[in-house]
């Protein structure tokens, strides 16, 4: 792996980190802003499970539309907000595109957010059901190393992250997410009603981009 040329939509001087898939990517007109803003705390991983709307029965971080006039940030302190009952000072570690077959003909831009600390208190909405989980020993881009700690399984006694419940993306990021990487990536799906497959993607760490 090293500098490589990057997927269309992306800009950067980015290492590689794992890349997959078919031979051509989608083509988009535009990208649309979208958030999703992770709790991380020790061994555990807050995630919400969507109750209703787009991405229904997955898991994922808490997220959705930047508005008019808000800037990335905002609106994902926003969505927490709404989506969990809870503030915490976010940081931003990354940036993908996400383009679907058979879906909008733009690219949905999601701006990834994490932080350490929260303050309020976690309540289920109608729109997502948070849970905690445990956080693996994760080896960046081989989901099958995705091993739960000792010490997590011992204190807390949570599941794993449940990737198989989640965007299918999710695993060749959510590692560098977790071992605080900034990364970019994007990733191309086919889709056909609510079912999304992953037909392609590509994921690179900071190589001299300032953040
Ligand atoms: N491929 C992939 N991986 C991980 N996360 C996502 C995707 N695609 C996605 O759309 N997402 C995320 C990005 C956002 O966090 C949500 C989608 O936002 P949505 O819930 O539709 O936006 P809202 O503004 O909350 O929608 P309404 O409440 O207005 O319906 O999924």
């Amino acid at each position: 792996m090293g500098i490589a040329s990057l997927p269309p939509g992306l800009e950067g001087n980015f290492i590689e980190v794992s890349s997959g898939g078919g031979s051509s990517w989608l083509a988009f007109n535009t990208k649309r802003l979208y958030t999703n803003a992770f709790i991380i705390q020790d061994d555990k991983i807050l995630l919400g499970y969507k109750k209703r709307g787009f991405g229904v029965h997955k898991y994922n971080g808490f997220g959705g539309k930047v508005e008019q006039g808000e800037t990335a940030v905002q609106a994902a302190a926003r969505e927490l907000q709404e989506e969990a009952g809870i503030t915490a000072p976010l940081e931003h570690y990354g940036t993908f595109l996400f383009v679907t077959e058979g879906g909008p003909d733009w690219a949905f831009q999601i701006e990834i957010f994490r932080a350490e600390e929260y303050s309020g208190t976690l309540i289920e909405t109608d729109e997502m059901r948070f849970q905690w989980f445990a956080t693996p020993n994760v080896g960046v881009g081989i989901p099958e190393t995705t091993v739960v700690s000792a010490a997590a399984q011992a204190v807390v006694e949570l599941l794993p992250i449940p990737f198989d419940s989640m965007w299918e993306s999710d695993r060749y990021w959510i590692p560098l997410l977790l071992s605080k990487r900034h990364f970019i990536g994007r990733t191309d799906f086919k889709s056909v009603g609510e079912t999304f497959t992953l037909e392609k993607w590509w994921f690179g760490e900071i190589g001299a981009r300032e953040w």
